[in-house]
């Protein structure tokens, strides 16, 4: 089995609000909620492959900050999910790639259907916002 591609999301916060992000594709994806990200290509960082995919996804400069949980294998161990906060820096995002974008407050974060990995992070992401 070939080791998992490091994926990393980007939980971009204005105050308390979290920014999620429905899939467009692929067909069995599409209609769940991430993390605007993707995979880590194999020359950059993780900070620079949530900038390179914020700006491709999002149309969005943001800065990156602490990791939000664990890392989460994901897609039948495919994937291992890191997960960190990020702040705008500038742009207000818009669906470049995504069906729709929605603010999510903390008490919100469990109105969507995420992907099916995400929700370790998710729980993570809201502890985190109300402490
Ligand atoms: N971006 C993102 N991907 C996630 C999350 N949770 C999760 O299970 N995944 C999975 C979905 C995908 O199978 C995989 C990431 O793929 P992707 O399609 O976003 O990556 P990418 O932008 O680099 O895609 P590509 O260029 O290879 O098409 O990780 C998440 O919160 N954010």
């Amino acid at each position: 089995m070939n080791e998992p591609r490091i994926v990393v999301g980007a939980a971009i916060r204005d105050g308390r609000r979290v920014l999620a992000a429905a899939r467009a594709y692929p067909p069995e994806l599409a209609g769940l909620w991430e993390f605007p990200g993707g995979k880590v290509e194999p020359d950059e960082t993780e900070t620079e492959a949530l900038v390179r995919e914020c700006r491709e996804e999002l149309g969005v400069a943001i800065s990156v900050g602490d990791r939000v949980g664990g890392d989460l294998s994901t897609g039948n161990g495919r994937y291992l999910l890191r997960v960190y906060f990020a702040e705008l820096l500038e742009g207000e995002p818009h669906t470049k790639e995504h069906a729709e974008l929605r603010w999510l407050a903390p008490d919100e974060l469990d109105s969507v259907p995420w992907l099916p990995g995400n929700r370790p992070a998710v729980d993570a992401l809201r502890d985190l916002l109300n402490a």
